[in-house]
Order: structure tokens, then C-alpha cells, then sequence
């Protein structure tokens, strides 16, 4: 939600193919959907890309002496990937701090193990063992909310003016909590 109120050309255009795949307000949002949606996938995946929610995965440790690209990992060593440098790795991504999901509608790239560029649930055999609920959840709540409401900034504060810094932890997330205002779209809340 932070990048998309600091990229709102984004919200104009998810909105356009929530509102060609749902109409206007007519048709209730079921998990169907989320296949006809590219640009809010792409939205996702882009934010999993900047923003993966563990930075450095889940700590391992090395069984055994192996070799990594030349590289000697000692038997025991505590492994931690950085995912996070990952996605903004330039050999990799193009203008990578920026937040563009247009990057992945021309592209594979999925973030269900298979691709190591974009690995936000791991991979291999302890790969996250929610991500298909995460995977549903994320599409489906982030869509309700960009259906259901409009968003808007609190105190007039410019969208290129957000402050986008992060926390780091075993989790990461907004150094402080993003304000917004919903205001109701379609005005059918049960
Ligand atoms: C955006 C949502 C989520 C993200 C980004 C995420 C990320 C991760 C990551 C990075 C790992 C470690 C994988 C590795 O080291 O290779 C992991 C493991 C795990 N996750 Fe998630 N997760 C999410 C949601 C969930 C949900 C919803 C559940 C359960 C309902 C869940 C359950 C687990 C479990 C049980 C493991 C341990 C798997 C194992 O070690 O075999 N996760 N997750």
C-alpha cells in the first residue's frame, strides 16, 4: 500500500483492471479472479522484490564443508541469504530501487522457488510451507482494498514526499507506520 500511494499512477491502473474484471461493484471479488488480474500480480511481486518480508530468509546452517562459486562454506557456518540485496542487485534487475511492476508483465519470473533471482518464501525443500495461503491472502486482501476504497495521504502530505524507510529485523517493515484515509468506493459494505 506504501508504494502504491508513493507510485499512484499504479492505483489508476490496478483499479482500471479490477474495474474491467469486476465492473463497477457489481460482482463480488472471489479467488478466481486473481488469474485475471496481471498488474496486481506484478504489483505483488514487485513489492515481494523490494520489500520480502524475510530479509534474510530463515537462518541455516551447513551441514557439511561445500563450495559456492569458488567460495569455501565451512561445515556449521550459520547461513543467512540476503534476499533483500538480492532484489536490488543491478546485474539482475533493471533501475532496481525503483518500484515498476510493469517489470514482470513482460516476464516469468514467479517467486514460487523456481527462479533464485526472486526467492521471498526460500526455496528447495524448506520453502515456506504457507505460501499458497500467502500467496491468496496477499492477492485478495490488497485487491478488496484497492476496490472497496480509495486512498488517500493524510495532512496533504505529497505522495513523493512519503517517508519509505525500512526497519530491519527477522522481519522487515516500515520504519513508521504508513497513515492513510480509506474513503468508500461503491458504498455496498455489508
Ligand atoms: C507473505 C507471506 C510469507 C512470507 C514472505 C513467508 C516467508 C517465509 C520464508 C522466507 C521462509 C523460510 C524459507 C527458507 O528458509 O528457505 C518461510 C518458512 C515457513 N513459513 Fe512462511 N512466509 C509467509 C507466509 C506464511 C504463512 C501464511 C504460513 C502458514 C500459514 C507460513 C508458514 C511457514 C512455515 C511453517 C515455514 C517453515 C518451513 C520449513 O522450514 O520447512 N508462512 N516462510
Amino acid at each position: 500500500m506504501a508504494e502504491l500511494l508513493h507510485n499512484p499512477n499504479n492505483i489508476v491502473k490496478v483499479r482500471e483492471e479490477l474495474g474491467q474484471v469486476l465492473g463497477n461493484g457489481e460482482q463480488k471479488l472471489e479467488e478466481s479472479h486473481i488469474s485475471k488480474l496481471p498488474f496486481l500480480r506484478a504489483i505483488v511481486k514487485e513489492t515481494l522484490r523490494l520489500h520480502p518480508p524475510a530479509p534474510f530468509l530463515v537462518p541455516r546452517r551447513a551441514e557439511n564443508d561445500v563450495e559456492v562459486c569458488g567460495y569455501l562454506v565451512p561445515k556449521n557456518a550459520q547461513i543467512l541469504t540476503n534476499v533483500w540485496a538480492m532484489g536490488r542487485d543491478s546485474s539482475v534487475w533493471k533501475i532496481p530501487n525503483e518500484f515498476m511492476p510493469e517489470r514482470f508483465l513482460e516476464s516469468e519470473i514467479d517467486f514460487k522457488g523456481q527462479d533464485f533471482e526472486l526467492i521471498p518464501f526460500g526455496a528447495g525443500r524448506r520453502i515456506c510451507a504457507g505460501l499458497s495461503l500467502g500467496f491468496r491472502s496477499i492477492h485478495f486482501v490488497l485487491a478488496s482494498l484497492l476496490f472497496e476504497y480509495d486512498w488517500k495521504l493524510p495532512n496533504k502530505v505529497n505522495p513523493e514526499d512519503m517517508d519509505m524507510s525500512e526497519k530491519y529485523g527477522i522481519t522487515l517493515h516500515k520504519a513508521h507506520p504508513l497513515q492513510v484515509i480509506p474513503i468508500s468506493m461503491h458504498n455496498n459494505i455489508k
